[in-house]
């Protein structure tokens, strides 16, 4: 057993989003988003669950603040709900919905914890889906006015923004797959997402540059997988390329660091990208100062002809979590070094990480030991990474709270803080307690 040190000034941090914990959704003069719709929409979220309550953070973000001074926390990523700010996407301003986010940063710094903001965490204003969304071009200058907003009015307090979180999942989940608001089924228009929300989230950084926000950094939010091919026939390996180019970091990398989509991405799904996409690619190439990585599991991917990505996913059999995904800590690794090997980024953050697992309350204490364990393994294939040469700035786990788990509804916990939703009661798991001591020794003994 030995002690391995992360680096000084590690941003050990937990991570949220707005529609998952505030609660009070139309509160104070905030405007509907696509997920009060698509969650009061029955038969989308399991038991029909819906955002109104969640973890009640709107009213309760005080008492969340101190348990995140109590556990030691030095950073906290969550999300500002556009809808808040502008109720109907764009012109009228809602200063009571500006007011809580205003008290939240100063709250938090007053705690002396480093404030994290997502401007974007899928709850977009209804009106703007109403007028087409992310499948509008014109979304670029809506989202880009949003966020300029938010950098004059808390930039003076808050040095690290992400534009957008998982992209991917907005585009597909949303927009192919249906099982995200706004729910589409359209292979054309999960494309035209994609790449509208590239178009948005460059023109957000130009804003930002802008803005001149001192020692300011910005940076975008992806999620990954770690796919690797199940055999080493080379259509299997092509097979897994495929799969990573599309779904991971690439989709996104390749236009804002190399001015394109991926090669694979070119080849295999060429007909669904916009007409005239690289067009757009000279306003897209954007300096960004970080990258974000979400990661919580890796698959085998096996040549498939039948599937529209030529590979379908296979399981090796592993541990899963309460999502039925498999626990997979070396696919971390995969991910943070590919990243680095791929695209050298200045910075990366490890946005979000973490598990769900079956947490049950005995004598007041969450006894999450299958957590502390997966935490565990991954924290040690981060300092491998940075070992390795990642340039690795922070930790977030997902998440602070048990939360409003999307299609899910309540029935997944990933908090490391249990939510009692009867009484709202919160519970410092013993993963938060684990993670208090990690943070406050900085290391690690494995
Ligand atoms: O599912 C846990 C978390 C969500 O609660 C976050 O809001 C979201 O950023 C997030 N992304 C992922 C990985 C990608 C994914 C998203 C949605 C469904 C399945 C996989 C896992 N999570």
């Amino acid at each position: 057993m030995s002690t391995k040190y992360f680096p000084k000034d590690f941003l050990w941090g937990a991570a949220t989003a707005s529609y998952q914990i505030e609660g009070s959704p139309l509160a104070d003069g905030a405007g509907s988003s696509i997920w009060h719709r698509f969650s009061h929409t029955p038969g989308n979220i399991l038991n029909g669950d819906t955002g109104d309550v969640a973890a009640d953070h709107y009213r309760r973000y005080k008492e969340d603040i101190a348990l995140m001074k109590e556990m030691g926390l030095k950073g906290y990523r969550f999300s500002i709900a556009w809808p808040r700010i502008y109720p109907y996407g764009k012109g009228k301003i809602n200063v009571k919905g500006m007011d809580f986010y205003d008290r939240l940063v100063d709250e938090l710094l007053e705690a002396g914890i480093t404030p994290f903001i997502t401007l974007y965490h899928w709850d977009l204003p209804a009106t703007l889906q109403d007028l087409g969304g992310w499948a509008n071009r014109d979304i670029a200058c809506w989202f880009a006015d949003y966020a300029d907003y938010m950098f004059q009015r808390l930039g003076d307090r808050v040095e690290n923004w992400s534009t957008l979180n998982e992209p991917w999942v907005v585009a597909f989940v949303g927009h192919l797959f249906g099982e995200h608001a706004p729910g589409m089924k359209d292979i054309y228009s999960a494309f035209l997402v994609t790449h509208n929300q590239l178009r948005a989230h460059s023109k957000a950084v130009r804003a930002f540059r802008e803005a001149n926000i001192a020692n300011g950094k910005i940076g975008i939010t992806l999620s990954n997988t770690s796919h690797d091919p199940a055999t080493d026939s080379m259509e299997d390996k092509i097979a897994a390329k495929v799969a990573h180019e599309w779904n991971n970091y690439p989709l996104f990398l390749h236009p804002i660091y190399y001015g394109d989509y991926p090669d694979t991405v070119k080849e295999f799904l060429k007909e669904y990208l916009p007409k005239n996409y690289y067009k757009d690619m000279e306003e897209i190439k954007e300096e960004i100062d970080f990258v974000g990585i979400n990661y919580y599991s890796g698959d085998l991917v096996k040549f498939d002809p039948d599937s529209p990505l030529g590979g379908k996913s296979v399981k090796r059999g592993l541990p899963k979590t309460e999502m039925g995904w498999e626990i997979y800590p070396e696919g971390f690794y995969k991910i943070l070094k590919g990243l680095q090997d791929e695209y050298n980024p200045k910075e990366v953050y490890v946005t979000e990480n973490g598990a769900a697992f079956d947490d049950k309350v005995e004598n007041g204490e969450v006894h999450d030991h299958k957590r502390i364990d997966y935490l565990k393994k991954h924290f040690e294939m981060a300092h491998k990474a940075i070992e390795d040469g990642v340039k690795l700035k922070g930790y977030f786990v997902w998440s602070l709270l048990d939360n409003f788990e999307w299609a899910f509804g309540y029935s997944k916990r990933f908090g490391i803080v249990y939510v009692d939703y009867n009484t709202q009661k919160r519970i410092i798991k013993d993963s938060g307690k684990w993670y208090s001591q990690i943070i406050k020794n900085n290391s690690l003994d494995f």
